[in-house]
């Protein structure tokens, strides 16, 4: 073999590779029986043969420490094979290591995975994954960015919410090394050999293994980290309702990741005080530690249900998140018409919740839910819904056929049992919305279930004055000017004029507050078109017609890409949305980069009730307790 010339470093090297060559030249020619040499502990005493013979000190070496590396190896073998100290060693793990795992399905896990991004995860980590933001957060930080800092730049970098990839991470807390162990959620199945193997299921939600060393404290130092990261949570969402919908997938909580926003003010939505007044007393008492006591001591399930009816577009649903915001609770929806929820998953859902928060059952009576069927019947008007349906009934008809009741659909006991079956969480607030209560069967509306109905009506004289000031006037936030007093006097006239120049009780505050957003810069505009728009559009609506062309005349020109005022973005963001993620129709929320898109269209395309219906309503007490 011709010299390699290298140099002295790599000399050892040049010498191994030499001893491969020179071990590859002996095996051709080799007899049969030396094929049987080509296991691994053959070729491996071969190799030790050469270099013994090549460099004598170096096999010697080697020889001398096999022993060793052999016998550290049969060692483990012997530990993880045959169990003999596998419970010693166990046993001795779980005294020194604390672990606690923290399943994708619990509320918990994203709460870590945020606190590991907190923790400058994201300048070190080389493996993130990206978070889409909802529509509420790009506002907050569209909002925040107009508040001084550059727009572009905001946006492009706080868009970025990232979260964890698999891997294991490591992070100092009070002093202890806490190791974050993030793998994907495994799936077990039983292979040939009948042993259990954990298979990842790639791109589902990763469950989080959180461990740390720890001498004596056990679990407690774990426990501690967790409420405190729970804690810190919950103060970020001081000003904030989390609301929360059903997601119906095994690998997440049952009722999602929530969606944070600002807290709703209760005064944003405009209700006659003697329908508001009494709600929110009855909240407070409910919700007071003496009608804790009493209720626990006699023996009464402390629950409270409200029914919200009335008119589509009238604030029913903002008034159930604006409830929960005045209360620091959450809020958790359901749509019965919802596909896949069935009395099963409907029971789940509600043994999910937290002691106390708001439980809204929306548009209950579109769910069809009758005493006869026992069975809903969705009635959605989207293109997918009424594809859905079709199917639905296709499979219920098949169904039927074979003497089976239909899966995905909430029957009316199932729907009693889980409102106030025996694991119905103490504490909760149910609100269920209707815009039909009279098709509401009374075993659902008793009392026990429903305490309280308050009628959520279209927009009187003193709504319309209100609604009127609370987007004209300057919010407590803007500057102070030394001729405020002298504005608000002439706010107050301009909201009378225009209350005097729209019927009273003719269109709901939906639509009000859809004008209003047009003319949002402009309150003698407002004024001005409020008669000649107020008659176009219950003029179109009695033919039945599409309402916005007819609205277009009365746009006013947008010139603010935001409402300027934080009470406006209140007042214009809805606070539950639609079923299929899209907006809710009467929504006008404003949109960041886009100019305002209100428009009045909203409440009359949806007005699928018999107004002569509620005309009847109109006349009953405003508030009927049910006691
Ligand atoms: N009384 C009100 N005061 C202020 N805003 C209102 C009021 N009623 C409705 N709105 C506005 O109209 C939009 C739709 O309201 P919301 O969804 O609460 O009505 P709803 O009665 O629940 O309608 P539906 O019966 O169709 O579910 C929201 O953007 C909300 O801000």
């Amino acid at each position: 073999m011709s010299a390699i010339r290298a140099r002295p470093g790599v000399l050892p090297l040049v010498k191994i590779v030499q001893s491969f060559s020179d071990f590859a030249s002996s095996l051709s020619g080799s007899s049969p029986d030396d094929l049987t040499s080509l296991t691994l502990p053959g070729i491996l005493s071969n190799l030790l043969r050469i270099i013994r013979s090549k460099h004598p000190t170096l096999g010697k070496a080697i020889a001398a420490v096999a022993p060793f590396v052999v016998g550290y190896y049969a060692w483990l073998r012997f530990i993880s094979d045959y169990g003999v100290l596998k419970p010693v060693m166990e046993r001795l793990r779980s005294l020194m290591v604390a672990r606690i795992i923290v399943p994708s399905t619990h509320k918990l896990n994203r709460i870590v995975k945020k606190w590991m991004v907190s923790q400058g995860m994201k300048a070190n980590a080389s493996s993130l994954t990206l978070r889409t933001l909802d529509r509420f957060q790009e506002l907050e930080q569209y909002q925040d960015s107009q508040a001084g800092r550059n727009a572009s730049e905001t946006k492009r970098k706080e868009l970025l919410e990232c979260e964890p990839d698999a891997g294991t991470y490591t992070f100092r807390f009070d002093g202890h090394r806490l190791t974050f162990d993030v793998r994907y959620s495994t799936e077990e199945t039983v292979g040939g050999n009948g042993v259990i193997q954990h298979i990842a299921r790639d791109n589902e939600p990763m469950q989080i293994t959180i461990s740390c060393f720890t001498f004596t404290g056990g679990m407690k130092f774990l426990q501690e980290f967790l409420e405190q990261v729970e804690a810190e949570h919950a103060a970020s969402q001081r000003n904030r309702t989390t609301v929360y919908r059903p997601a119906l997938d095994d690998e997440r909580p049952p009722w999602g990741d929530g969606l944070s926003r600002p807290k709703r003010k209760i005064d944003s939505v405009t209700l006659a005080s003697d329908r508001k007044l009494p709600l929110i007393q009855d909240v407070t008492s409910y919700l007071s530690d003496e009608i804790a006591i009493l209720y626990a001591n006699l023996g009464v399930p402390l629950r409270r249900g409200y029914l919200l009816h009335g008119p589509p577009g009238t604030g029913k649903s903002s008034f159930s998140t604006a409830l929960a915001g005045h209360f620091d609770l959450d809020v958790y929806v359901v749509t019965l018409t919802t596909p896949g929820l069935d009395d099963k998953a409907l029971s789940a859902l509600f043994d999910a919740l937290p002691d106390r928060c708001v439980v809204l059952l929306e548009d209950i009576d579109s769910a069809g839910i009758q005493r006869e069927t026992m069975r809903s019947t969705p009635k959605k008007t989207t293109k997918k819904a009424k594809r859905d349906a079709k199917n639905k009934r296709n499979k219920r008809d098949r169904d039927d056929d074979a003497g089976e009741r239909e899966p995905g659909c909430i029957t009316l006991s199932g729907l009693l049992n889980t409102i106030d079956g025996p694991c119905s969480k103490d504490g909760r607030i149910l609100i269920m919305t209707s815009n039909t209560p009279d098709s509401l069967d009374p075993a659902l509306v008793r009392p026990g279930r429903i305490d309280m109905k308050t009628y959520f009506g279209n927009a009187s004289t003193e709504v319309l004055i209100d609604m009127f000031k609370h987007v004209f006037t300057k919010s407590p936030s803007e500057p102070a000017r030394s001729d405020a007093a002298q504005e608000d006097l002439v706010i107050n006239d301009m909201a009378n004029h225009f209350a005097a120049d729209i019927p009273s009780e003719a269109l709901s505050p939906a639509e009000i507050q859809g004008y209003l957003m047009i003319h949002r810069n402009d309150p003698a505009a407002a004024v001005e078109n409020a008669a000649g728009w107020a008659a176009q559009l219950i003029e179109t609506k009695a033919r039945g017609a599409n309402v916005s062309a007819a609205n277009e005349s009365f746009r006013a020109p947008a010139r603010d890409v935001l409402p300027n005022r934080e009470d406006n973005e209140q007042a214009g963001s809805s606070d539950i949305e639609s079923e299929d993620g899209g907006e809710d129709e009467n929504d006008s929320p404003p949109s960041p980069p886009s100019s305002c898109s209100s428009s009045v269209s909203n409440g009359s395309d949806r007005a699928h009730y018999e107004e002569d219906e509620w005309r009847g309503h109109e006349d009953r007490a405003h508030c009927e307790r049910n006691e």
